[in-house]
C-alpha cells in the first residue's frame, strides 16, 4: 500500500463553504480563508491504496515508466495546421509503435469482409488516429470519405488535428472535421472527424450519405442519443446501400458503393452492438502502450473537491515533473477548485514549481479551450481542470497524473406531465467506462498515474456503461430530425426504445410549436424550424421573427441563450455592487430584453476597445465574456443560415418592442404562467406552479402573465429567464386560441 505523504497547509476538513448539487442555483463562490496558516499536515493525509495494474501489456518500447519525456511534444491546437517538420519520420515510428500496428492488415481485411465491424480496444491502442488511415492508405474507402464521430467538439477537432500532422497535411485538406457552429473540410478532404450531432444533420440533406464509403462510430459506449440515431440509421441505409444488386432499386440506380461501418470503443458491451447489426464481427486489439498505474482512496471523499485539492498538492510536491488532469462534475467545480489551487499555489516555497492551471469545459470558447493543447513552460507544472469533455478520445500532450473524483453531470429528463417535461443536469458518480476512460487519458506519451478519489469497492459497484441518452433525456429536436428524414420515432429500429412517455412528450411539444399537425406529420413550419442547429422552442422564436420583422433581436437573444454558461456572473462578494451594474441594463418587461441590452453593449464597446478592455468592461459589469463571445460566435453562424436560407437577419423592430416579445413567445408557448391571487404562478400548459427564480430581474415583481426559458427544480420549481408580456399577447397564440376552445 503507498502513502501519499502529508500535504502541508492543506486543510482535511470539508471546505468551508461546500456546494451542493444545485440543477442550476444560483452559482455559490467558495470564500477562501485568506490567512490560512501553512501547519503540519500529517494527520491531514489523503491515504490512497495501490490497487492494481491497469490491465494490459505495457511493450518495452522505450517509454516506459521512469524514462524522462522524449518525444516532442505533437499536437496541434484544432484548426492549426501541421507544420512541415511533421513528415519528421519520428511521428510514422510512433504510428508503428501503437499496439494496433501489428494487427493493420488483419483490421483492414476484416472490414473489407464485413458490411460491419465493432472493434474493441484499450484507450490508447491506437484505434481512432490509426484506423482511418489504414483505411484510407488500404484504398478500401475507394472514392467515398471515412467519416469518424464523436460525441464531443473538442475530440473531433483535436483529432483531426493530430490525424493531419499524421498524413503531413494541413486541417482541412485530406483531414478536416465538422462540428456545430465550426468546421473545416474541403473537396480534398478524405477523413472526417466529426461530431454525432453533425453527422445526423448531414443525414437531412442526404439520407443515404452518399458522400461516405465508410462510417466509424467511435466511443459508441457513450450511447449519446445522437450516436443511437446514427446506429439505428446507419442499420437502414445499409439494407439499401449494401442490399444485393438486383434489390438495390434506388440506390444502385444511384451508383452508391456499399456502405461500411465500424463501431469502436474501449469499453463497449460487444455483444449487444454486434447482435443488433445481426451478429456483427468483434474485433479486439490487445494492449496498450504505455502502463497506468491506479490507486484508490482507502475512504470515501464526499468532499471531492478538497481531496482533489490535496491530492493536486501531494503530487505537486512529491511527485517528478508531468502534468496533471482532474476531472470534475461542472464548471462551477472547476472555478472553484481553480481559485483554491491558485491561493497555494502563489504561497509555494520558490524552490517548487508554479503552477498553470487551464481550465477545460464545454462553455469555454474554442480558444480558450485549445489551450489546454499548447505546452507547459519550462519550471512548471501543468493542471488541467476538465469535465467529461476531456474524457474520451483526446490526447493532452505532457499528462502524467489524472486525479477522479468520480462524478459527473448527467443530462436527465424530469418528466412533470408529457410535454412539460425538461431536462436537468445533476451530479451523480461515474461508471466503470469513464472510470476507465480517464484512466486512460495518463498513459498517452509514456507510463502515468491515476488517483481514483474513491474506493475500490465504489468502484466495482459503479455500473459498466452508463443508461443510454435515449432512455433519459428530451427527445424533441432529434424527433423534429427524424420527422425531415420521413421516419417515425415510434416505428424506427433502436438498440433500446426510448420509454413512451418521453416519446409523446416529444410529439406534444412538437405539435404546440406547430411543427407537427394534428396527424402527426411534418409541416412547412416543422422543415423551417429544423434548417436551424437550434432548440426547437428557440428555432420557432426565430421563424415568427421573420414575419414580425424583428429577427436581428431575436438573433442575438437566443444566441445568448444558446451558450453554455450564463450571461450574468453571480457573486456573494460582491453582490451589491453585481445588481448595481445588472440595473444598468434592465428592461421593464424582463430578463429577455435585458439580455438584448447588454448584447447591444457589449458590441458597441467591442468596437472601440481592445480585447483587454472588453475583458475589463465585462470585469466590472459582472458579466460572463465567455457566455458572450460564444453567443456572438454562435450568432454569427446563424446568420449565415440566415442568409443561406435567404432570410434578411438584418430586419430589426428597432425600439419596438412588442414584436420582439411575440416572436420569443411563440417558441416558449409551452414556458408560460399566470400569476395567482396568492402571488404564485401557475403554468398555463402544465400543472406545476412555479416561483420566479431569485437571479431574474422580475423576481419581486408580480406580473399577470410570464413566458421563461427553463424551469430548475432546487427547493423549489423556479422559472429562470423570465419577461413579462401582456395576457392577450398569449391568448393571441393560435395552439393557446386552440386549447381554450377545446
Ligand atoms: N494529439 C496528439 N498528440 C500526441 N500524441 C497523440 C495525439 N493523439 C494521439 N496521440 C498518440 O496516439 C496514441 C493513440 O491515440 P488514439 O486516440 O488513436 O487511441 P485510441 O485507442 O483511440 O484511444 P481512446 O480510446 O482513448 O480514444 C495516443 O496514446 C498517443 O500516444
Amino acid at each position: 500500500m503507498a502513502k501519499i505523504s502529508a500535504l502541508k497547509g492543506i486543510s482535511n476538513s470539508p471546505h468551508p463553504h461546500r456546494r451542493h448539487s444545485s440543477h442550476g442555483t444560483p452559482h455559490h463562490k467558495r470564500p477562501i480563508k485568506r490567512d490560512h496558516a501553512w501547519m503540519d499536515g500529517s494527520d491531514d493525509d489523503l491515504e490512497v491504496k495501490r490497487s492494481k495494474k491497469h490491465t494490459g501489456t505495457p511493450k518495452k518500447s522505450g517509454h516506459g515508466a521512469d524514462h524522462p519525456r522524449k518525444k516532442p511534444r505533437l499536437s496541434a491546437p484544432a484548426g492549426s495546421s501541421s507544420s512541415s517538420t511533421s513528415k519528421d519520420a519520428s511521428i510514422q515510428e510512433q504510428r508503428k509503435e501503437l499496439p494496433i500496428y501489428t494487427g493493420k492488415d488483419a483490421i483492414v481485411d476484416i472490414i473489407r469482409e464485413n458490411d460491419v465491424t465493432v472493434l474493441i480496444g484499450e484507450t490508447g491502442s491506437g484505434k481512432t488516429t490509426q484506423v482511418p488511415q489504414y483505411l484510407l492508405e488500404s484504398g478500401l474507402a475507394g472514392s467515398g470519405m471515412i467519416a469518424v464521430t464523436q460525441p464531443r467538439k473538442v475530440a473531433a477537432t483535436s483529432l483531426a488535428a493530430r490525424v493531419a500532422t499524421e498524413q503531413d497535411t494541413s486541417v482541412g485538406g485530406l483531414v478536416g472535421y465538422s462540428v456545430r457552429f465550426d468546421e473545416a473540410c474541403s473537396p480534398e478532404t478524405r477523413i472526417k472527424y466529426v461530431t454525432d450531432g453533425m453527422l445526423v444533420r448531414e443525414l437531412l440533406g442526404d439520407p443515404l450519405l452518399s458522400r461516405y464509403s465508410v462510417i466509424i462510430v467511435d466511443e459508441a459506449h457513450e450511447r449519446t442519443l445522437r450516436t443511437d440515431l446514427l446506429i439505428a440509421n446507419l442499420k437502414t441505409i445499409q439494407q439499401v446501400r449494401n442490399a444485393p444488386a438486383d434489390a438495390k432499386g434506388k440506390a444502385s440506380a444511384a451508383k452508391l458503393s456499399p456502405l461500411k461501418v465500424v463501431i469502436m470503443s474501449a469499453t463497449l458491451e460487444a455483444e449487444k452492438f454486434s447482435k443488433f447489426y445481426n451478429n456483427a464481427k468483434i474485433v479486439y486489439v490487445k494492449g496498450r502502450q504505455h502502463p497506468v498505474t491506479i490507486y484508490h482512496t482507502s475512504q470515501s471523499q464526499p468532499d471531492y473537491v478538497d481531496a482533489a485539492l490535496r491530492t493536486f498538492f501531494q503530487i505537486h510536491t512529491d511527485r517528478p515533473q508531468g502534468d496533471v488532469l482532474i476531472f470534475l462534475p461542472g464548471q462551477e467545480d472547476i472555478e472553484s477548485l481553480e481559485k483554491s489551487i491558485q491561493l497555494y499555489a502563489n504561497q509555494l516555497p520558490k524552490d517548487v514549481p508554479g503552477v498553470l492551471i487551464c481550465p477545460m469545459y464545454a462553455a469555454l470558447p474554442p480558444s480558450q479551450q485549445s489551450k489546454i493543447f499548447s505546452p507547459t513552460p519550462s519550471g512548471m507544472r501543468k493542471c488541467i481542470l476538465a469535465t467529461n469533455i476531456a474524457e474520451t478520445s483526446i490526447t493532452i500532450p505532457g499528462i502524467k497524473y489524472v486525479i477522479d473524483t468520480g462524478k459527473c453531470k448527467e443530462k436527465r429528463y424530469v418528466a412533470r406531465q408529457a410535454g412539460t417535461g425538461f431536462d436537468t443536469l445533476l451530479t451523480r458518480d461515474i461508471t466503470q467506462s469513464s472510470a476507465v476512460q480517464r484512466a486512460g487519458r495518463a498513459g498517452r506519451e509514456g507510463s502515468g498515474y491515476c488517483f481514483r478519489l474513491y474506493t475500490e469497492e465504489s468502484f466495482r459497484k459503479m455500473p459498466v456503461t452508463a443508461e443510454p441518452e435515449i432512455r433519459r433525456c428530451t427527445l424533441t429536436s432529434s424527433m423534429l430530425q427524424l420527422k425531415c428524414l420521413g421516419q417515425n420515432f415510434e416505428e424506427l429500429e433502436f438498440m433500446d426504445k426510448p420509454d413512451e412517455e418521453t416519446v409523446v412528450a416529444a410529439l406534444k411539444t412538437l405539435f404546440l410549436l406547430g411543427a407537427l399537425d394534428n396527424h402527426r406529420g411534418l409541416t412547412p413550419l416543422g422543415r423551417q424550424m429544423a434548417a436551424f442547429p437550434l432548440e426547437p422552442p428557440f428555432a420557432r422564436a426565430l421563424v415568427a421573427s421573420i414575419e414580425l420583422g424583428c429577427t436581428a433581436e431575436v438573433l442575438s437573444i437566443i444566441s445568448v441563450l444558446s451558450a453554455s454558461s450564463h450571461l450574468f456572473v453571480d457573486t456573494t462578494e460582491a453582490r451589491d455592487a453585481a445588481a448595481d451594474a445588472r440595473r444598468k441594463f434592465r428592461h421593464l418587461s424582463g430578463d429577455h430584453l435585458t439580455v438584448l441590452n447588454v448584447v447591444r453593449a457589449y458590441e458597441e464597446v467591442a468596437a472601440s476597445e481592445s480585447k483587454a478592455g472588453r475583458r475589463d468592461w465585462c470585469r466590472k459589469m459582472f458579466l460572463n465574456e465567455r457566455c458572450l463571445a460564444e453567443a456572438m460566435n454562435i450568432r454569427a453562424q446563424l446568420r449565415d443560415v440566415c442568409t443561406r436560407m435567404k432570410i434578411d437577419w438584418r430586419a430589426s423592430a428597432g425600439d419596438n418592442e412588442g414584436p420582439v416579445l411575440k416572436a420569443l413567445l411563440q417558441g416558449l408557448v409551452l414556458n408560460t404562467a399566470f400569476l395567482r391571487p396568492d402571488g404564485s404562478y401557475k403554468q398555463v400548459m402544465g400543472p406545476s406552479v412555479v416561483k420566479i427564480h431569485p437571479s431574474s430581474s422580475l423576481a419581486d415583481k408580480k406580473m399577470p402573465a410570464i413566458f421563461y426559458d427553463e424551469l430548475v427544480y432546487t427547493t423549489h420549481v423556479y422559472a429562470r429567464g423570465v419577461s413579462t408580456v401582456p395576457k392577450s399577447f398569449i391568448a393571441e397564440i393560435p395552439v393557446f386560441r386552440l386549447r381554450t376552445a377545446a
